[in-house]
Parts: C-alpha cells; structure tokens; sequence
C-alpha cells in the first residue's frame, strides 16, 4: 500500500499579540501555500499557524481540499492502528508556529481532569476536555516567562519592589518571606504559603493595580540597573527595569506586570526548548518558536490579555512547583532513527530529537547544510506533519518525491520511510521540524 505524502494548506489564527503582516512567520509560512482565502495584510498581526486536525482550524489536503480530520477519519491506517485506536481517527497533537510581537496571556492549560470539568462548565472559554502539556522550540532567540521561581528569589522582590508587597500584602508578603528563608522545612507549607501570596497579587483592585503600576514603572525609569535592588542572579535588575516598562508600553496597567516577579524570565537560542507540563504558569514574550502539544486549545487566563480571564481557576489550578529556570529547560538529544549521507556527515548537518515525558507527541529537527545533504528516517509506526522553517530541498515517501521550501507543510502517513535532501548552497542550512506520535 503506498503511503501518503500529503502537502497541507493550513490556517494561520490572528491573536493581538502576533507579528504584524510579513514580519510574522507564522503568516509568511501559511503564505507559502496557495490560498484563495488569504492574503497577508501589513498592518494585521498574524499569530500562529495550525497544523494537525483540530477542528477549530483543521489542515487540508492542498490537492483535494478536503481536510486532514475527514482524511484520517476515512482511514486509520493514515495515523496507524496503535495511534488510531488510543486516539480515535485524529491526531494526538497539534503544532503550530508562534510569531510573538507582544507577550501571550499570563496562563495555564489544565489537566485533563479540570480540563473536563471546564469544558462541561464552559465549553465556548474550554473548547476541549483534553490536557495541553506543551513544548516550545526556538526558531529565532525567543523570550518567555515559564514556571514559579526559586522562593529566594520572589522573597528578594518582595523586600525589594514595594508596589508588589503593597499588592500581596504586608501579612502575605512577610509570611512568605519567613516560609522561603527556612531552610529545608516542609515542602507543602511553602508551597501554600506561594499560593497565598501569588492569590493576594492576582486579587488586586482595579484601582489598586493603577496605582501601582504607575509606581512600578516610575521606580524602574528610575532606578535602571539598580531596580529591585539590582535584581537576583537570574535576572538582573536593568532587564526587570526594561521588561517592566515594555510590558506596560503593550498592556498599559495589567496586574500581568507583577506577575514578573513570581516566574522565571527565560531567554532561548534557536534550538533550544521548553517543555510544559498541564498547570504549569508561563507566558511568552517575544520571538518566533515551534510549538508542539497535546491536541487542545484550552487556554485559563489571568492577564496581559483582551481574552477572557479566568483569575480564580488558574490561582485554584496550579502546581505551585518552583525550580531554576534550567529544570524547565529541554536538552534534544541525536535522533538514532536516521541515517546521514557523507555530504550532510561532511557539513555537520544535525538531526535532534525532543522528546518530552509525555506520550502523545515528540519532536525531531533537522538541520542539512550544502547541496546534496540527505537524512533517511526509519519507518514510523504512526503520523508525522513536517514543516520547512528555511532553506529548500526534496522530500520523499517511498517513490514519491516533492520539492519543500519555506513554509511547506507536509502530512506523512504511518510506516513511511522518509527521505529529506537540501537543495541549498554550501554554506547554507535546510531545516525542517517532525512532530509525530509512536506509541
Ligand atoms: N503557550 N502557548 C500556548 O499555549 C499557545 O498554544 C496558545 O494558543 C496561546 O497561548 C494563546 O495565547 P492567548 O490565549 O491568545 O494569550
Ligand atoms: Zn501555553
């Protein structure tokens, strides 16, 4: 039976925070694909690009068009009788490109549990009763917000930033700080004592967090380097200072601001990774990624955002984990299931793997640099989606084989063996990201 190669025309979702017109990858990808329905405008801000089978945005076949959902509906085989039978007739993922002009919502992504729960309550905000574990991968050097800081570190803030004691409160701020400052102690009490205090911040009046915030951003105009007190080793004072007033310059007064203070800043190069478990806080700031995650698109709020906000759900929801901001961090290790011909081997061409603790989804990046440079995949037992971020090439299923260029989505049935060659220059790269899902 021959297995598909099935090149997508996929949506491209317009959220606020998007890159505007061309600027955004996300739309100069979905670009890349004829479309009789879109026309990339200068001025719109074009967020992210879907690829998988959601039905809020569900892929098409670019020959047919009809969609990948009814595709795999028909045929099981497409996504492999394992996959199918765990994760009926559609993909376990969903991935997308994120192009981020302005910082996404402070947020978390429920359990499946909750996510059940929310969706029952409130099926229009939770449009799934799935989980949304996630990962993000770095395209360009991106910028996030992504989980609880080490305690010290929010004690630090809090005796140093007084519109954020003032907004959590003198008997919350000080019982924190008397919780994080013991030395081990119990676990449980110190992650309550977390939650009262991030509670007391996310409770904040309107009024209050004006007030505030005016001072917030007059202190870090101020003082500069030496705002909070020049900040902690993770995030010095100058970039607080500059986040701060670039956050306020997006949101103007937004209690998402504070929040700052609670979480890691984390930067990433191109290639490296996050990775989300279901109730982890984070928001992202800046940058173009690759995103992978289980197939939902339940998102609880609870600032820098026009969206509806779910305040008490998310303080109610979290783990109230806590860590460095390396343990969130994702390391890819060498994909073993494929092989590099000399000219890739020659131009150290790179084939990586992501692969999270999770079941439903994994990551491979390939990197193929000069002309000739060929990668051959072992056969999957399930579906791939790959997408080309840069550079051009060929890709094969079996005896089929199709020109990919920037911007080129492609679906790929399960058992497939894969072949991706570079048609690019000496020096430069072909990249193309894999999600797919082996169980
Ligand atoms: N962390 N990234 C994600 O969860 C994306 O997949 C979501 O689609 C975005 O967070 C949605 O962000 P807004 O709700 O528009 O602020
Ligand atoms: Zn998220």
């Amino acid at each position: 039976m021959q297995v598909p190669l099935i090149r997508l025309q996929c949506g491209v979702n317009s959220y606020e925070w998007g890159k505007k017109g061309s600027e955004s990858a996300a739309a100069r990808f979905a670009a890349a694909t004829p479309s009789d329905n879109l026309s990339i405008q200068a001025d719109k801000p074009y967020a992210e690009l879907w690829m998988g089978t959601h039905p809020s945005n569900p892929s098409k076949d670019l020959t047919t068009g009809r969609t990948l959902l009814d595709l795999c509906a028909e045929n099981q085989l497409l996504l492999s009788q394992s996959v199918a039978s765990k994760y009926g007739s559609k993909l376990p993922f969903l991935f997308k490109v994120l192009s981020i002009n302005k910082a996404l919502s402070i947020q978390a992504h429920p359990n499946k549990k909750l996510a059940e729960q929310l969706h029952a309550r409130d099926s229009k905000n939770y449009p799934d009763d799935n989980h949304k574990p996630e990962m993000a991968i770095a395209i360009t050097p991106f910028e996030g917000l992504c989980g609880f800081r080490p305690l010290g570190e929010i004690a630090h803030f809090l005796e140093t930033v007084k519109p954020l004691r003032t907004l959590v409160g003198e008997s919350e701020a000080s019982q924190f700080i008397q919780a994080a400052k013991q030395e081990g102690g119990d676990e449980a009490a110190k992650k309550k004592a977390l939650q009262t205090a991030f509670g007391g911040l996310m409770s904040s009046s309107p009024e209050d967090i004006d007030r505030e915030t005016a001072s917030l951003v007059k202190l870090a105009e101020s003082e500069g380097a030496d705002f909070a007190a020049g900040g902690v080793s993770s995030t010095k004072g100058a970039v607080l200072a500059e986040l701060v007033t670039r956050l306020n310059g997006q949101f103007g007064s937004d209690i998402g601001i504070f929040v700052l203070f609670f979480l890691n800043f984390v930067t990433l190069q191109p290639g490296e990774a996050l990775f989300l478990v279901a109730d982890d806080i984070h928001a992202y700031v800046s940058g173009d990624i690759v995103e992978c995650m289980a197939a939902s698109d339940n998102v609880v709020r609870a600032g820098l955002t026009p969206k509806f906000k779910d305040v008490s759900t998310l303080v109610d929801m979290l783990t109230y984990n806590y860590a460095p901001i390396d343990e969130q961090k994702m390391t890819p290790t060498e994909y073993p299931y494929a092989t590099l011909n000399r000219n890739a081997y020659s131009s150290g061409s790179s084939v990586m793997l992501y692969d999270p603790p999770i079941e439903e989804f994994s990551v491979v990046r390939t990197l193929l640099r000069g002309e000739g440079a060929k990668a051959t995949f072992d056969p999957l037992e399930g579906p791939s989606i790959v997408i080309c971020t840069g550079g051009k090439g060929t890709i094969a299923v079996g005896p089929t084989k199709r020109e990919i260029q920037e911007g080129y989505v492609f679906f790929v049935g399960s058992t497939a063996e894969l072949v991706l060659e570079s048609a690019v220059g000496q020096d430069e790269e072909f990249t193309t990201f894999k999600a797919f899902c082996e169980i």
